[in-house]
C-alpha cells in the first residue's frame, strides 16, 4: 500500500521505517528539515536500539522516502498522523495545534478513497471533532484513530510485534483497510479490537493512567517501607507473584517520567474536568504528586548521606534519560534530580551512555561527560538514576577505587546492597532498609 507518516519523532520515524519493512511503499513526513535531512541520511534523528537497522534496509528497498513537504503525501492509501500532542505551556491539557496543522495540510491532498489514521495520543473527542471536518472538507476521505502502545528503547519490536491493535473507527470500510496495513501481524495472530473513536482514544491514555497508577502505587509503598524499615523490592517480588498483580511495573525509585506518561495523565485528568467528570480522576493527582516526591526524596537523601548540605560536594549522577536505551531526557526524573542538586551547590557530573547532547541542549548548566569512570573519579556521592546496564553491572569494588567517599544512592533499586555494602560502601535505595 501507499503510506504517508506525518511526524518523524520517536514514534513516526520507527512507524515508517517499519511499515516500508513489511514491504508498504512509504513516505515520511516532517516539518523538522534536520530530522528529515538525517532521515534521509540513513541516520536515526534519535538514539533506539534496532532503529539504523530497519531504516538503512527499507531505505535500501527504495520504499522509504523522507520529505519537508506535505504535497508529497499526495496519492498515500493511508495517512498516518504521528504528530507531537505535548502538555501545553503553562497548563495540563494536551496541545492540539500540531494534530490539528498537520490535519489541515493533509486536506487537499486527500486521494478518493484514502484513510487518515490517527496514532497521536489525543483527548477523547479530537477525532470525532476531526471527522466532522472531513465530512465537510474531504468527504471522499475516511478517518480512524489507531492508538500506538510501544515502548521507547522496544519500539522497533513492538511495533512490528504489538500486543494488540486498536481501531477506533467508524466504518467497517476504515477496518478492512487498516487490516491491509497491519497484515503480517494479525497473520501472526495479533489481537485486533475494533471499536468507535472515543473507546480507541480512551483504550490508550487509560493504558498510560494504569501503568502510571502502578508505579505511583509501589512508590507509595516504599514510602511507607522508609518508615518503618521494610523492603519494598521484596514486598513487590511478593505481591507481584499474583498474576492478578504482576511483577512488571512494580519497580519503586525516582518515579516514571518521558514524552508519554506524565503529560498523558495530566491531559486524561484535564479532559475529565472539562467533561464534568474530574472526580473520576481524582486520583490521578495523586498519581502524579506521589512521582513527582520521588524526585525530590532522591535529592533529601543525598543532602542526608551528605551530613545535611550538597554544597560545594562532587556528585556523580549516573544517567539523564527518563529510561534506559532512548535518548530521550523529556520530563526526565533523573535529569530533574541532577539540576536540584546543581541548584543546591553542589559539583555535579552527569553521565549518560546516549542522553547527554539532548540534557546539554536542556540543562547547559550541568557537566556532563559519556564516561562514567570519568564522572566517578573523585565523588563524594554516586547518584544512580537511570538503570543503564552498564551502571547496573557496576563493580563495587573497581567504583570504589575510583570515588573519594563510597557512598551511592540507588534511585533505581537495582543494585545488590550486600555486594555494595561488603565492598565498604554507604549504599542508600528507595524503600529498602
Ligand atoms: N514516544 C513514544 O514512545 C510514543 C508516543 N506516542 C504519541 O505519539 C505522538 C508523537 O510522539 P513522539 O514521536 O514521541 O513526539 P516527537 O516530538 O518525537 O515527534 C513529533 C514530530 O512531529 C513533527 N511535527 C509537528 N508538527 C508537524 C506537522 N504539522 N507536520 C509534520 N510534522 C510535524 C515534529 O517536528 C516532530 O518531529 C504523541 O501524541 C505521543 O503521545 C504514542 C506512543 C508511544
Ligand atoms: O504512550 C507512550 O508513549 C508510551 O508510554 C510508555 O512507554 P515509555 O514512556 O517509552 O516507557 P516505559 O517503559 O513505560 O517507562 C516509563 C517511565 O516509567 C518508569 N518506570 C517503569 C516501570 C517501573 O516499574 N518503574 C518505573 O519507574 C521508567 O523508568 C520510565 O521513566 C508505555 O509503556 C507505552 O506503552 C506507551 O506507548
Amino acid at each position: 500500500m501507499r503510506i504517508s507518516v506525518i511526524g518523524c519523532g520517536y514514534l513516526g520515524a520507527v512507524h515508517a521505517s517499519a511499515l516500508a519493512e513489511l514491504g508498504h511503499d512509504v513516505v515520511g513526513i516532517d516539518v523538522d528539515e534536520r530530522k528529515i535531512a538525517a532521515l534521509r541520511a540513513g541516520r536515526p534523528p534519535f538514539f533506539e536500539p534496532g532503529l539504523p537497522e530497519i531504516l538503512s534496509s527499507a531505505a535500501a528497498s527504495g520504499r522509504l522516502r523522507f520529505s519537508t513537504d506535505i504535497a508529497d503525501a499526495a496519492g498515500a492509501d493511508v495517512h498516518f498522523l504521528a504528530v507531537g500532542t505535548p502538555q501545553t505551556i503553562g497548563g495540563t491539557s494536551a496541545d492540539l495545534r500540531y494534530v490539528d496543522a498537520a490535519f489541515e495540510g493533509l486536506l487537499p491532498h486527500l486521494a478518493e478513497g484514502s484513510l487518515i489514521v490517527g496514532k497521536s495520543t489525543v483527548p477523547v473527542g479530537t477525532a470525532a471533532r476531526l471527522a466532522a471536518r472531513l465530512a465537510k472538507e474531504a468527504p471522499h476521505a475516511n478517518l480512524a484513530w489507531n492508538p500506538e502502545f510501544l515502548r521507547e528503547g522496544f519500539a522497533v519490536k513492538d511495533t512490528l510485534e504489538p500486543d494488540r491493535l486498536v481501531y477506533g473507527v467508524a466504518d467497517e470500510r476504515a477496518a478492512s483497510v487498516l487490516d491491509q496495513v497491519y497484515r503480517a501481524a494479525i497473520e501472526a495472530g495479533t489481537p485486533r479490537i475494533v471499536t468507535d473513536y472515543a473507546t480507541a482514544e480512551l483504550v490508550k491514555v487509560a493504558a498510560n493512567a494504569f501503568l502510571a497508577t502502578k508505579i505511583s502505587f509501589i512508590n507509595a509503598m516504599s514510602e511507607i517501607a522508609d518508615a518503618t524499615g521494610a523492603d519494598v523490592t521484596a514486598l513487590a517480588d511478593a505481591i507481584g507473584h499474583d498474576v492478578r498483580i504482576g511483577r512488571r511495573f512494580l519497580n519503586a525509585g525516582v518515579g516514571f517520567g518521558g514524552g508519554c506518561l506524565p503529560k498523558d495523565i495530566r491531559a486524561f485528568t484535564a479532559r475529565a474536568e472539562e467533561l464534568g467528570r474530574g472526580d473520576s480522576l481524582a486520583f490521578l493527582k495523586e498519581v502524579d504528586a506521589i512521582n513527582m516526591r520521588q524526585r525530590q526524596r532522591v535529592v533529601d537523601l543525598a543532602i542526608d548521606v551528605l551530613g545535611g548540605s550538597v554544597f560545594r560536594k562532587k556528585v556523580a549522577v549516573l544517567g539523564v534519560t527518563f529510561k534506559p536505551d532512548s535518548d530521550d531526557v523529556r520530563d526526565s526524573p533523573a535529569l530533574d534530580v541532577a539540576v536540584h542538586l546543581k541548584g543546591l551547590g553542589a559539583e555535579v557530573v552527569a553521565t549518560d551512555p546516549e542522553g547527554v547532547e539532548n540534557a546539554r541542549m536542556r540543562h547547559p548548566q550541568l557537566d556532563y561527560t559519556t564516561s562514567a569512570r570519568e564522572a566517578l573519579t573523585g565523588a563524594d556521592l554516586v547518584v544512580l538514576v537511570t538503570e543503564w546496564r552498564e551502571y547496573r553491572a557496576l563493580d563495587p569494588i573497581e567504583t570504589g577505587r575510583l570515588v573519594a567517599e563510597r557512598r551511592i544512592i540507588d534511585g533505581r533499586n537495582v543494585l545488590d546492597l550486600h555486594a555494595w555494602r561488603a565492598a565498604g560502601w554507604q549504599v542508600r535505595g528507595l524503600g529498602r532498609p
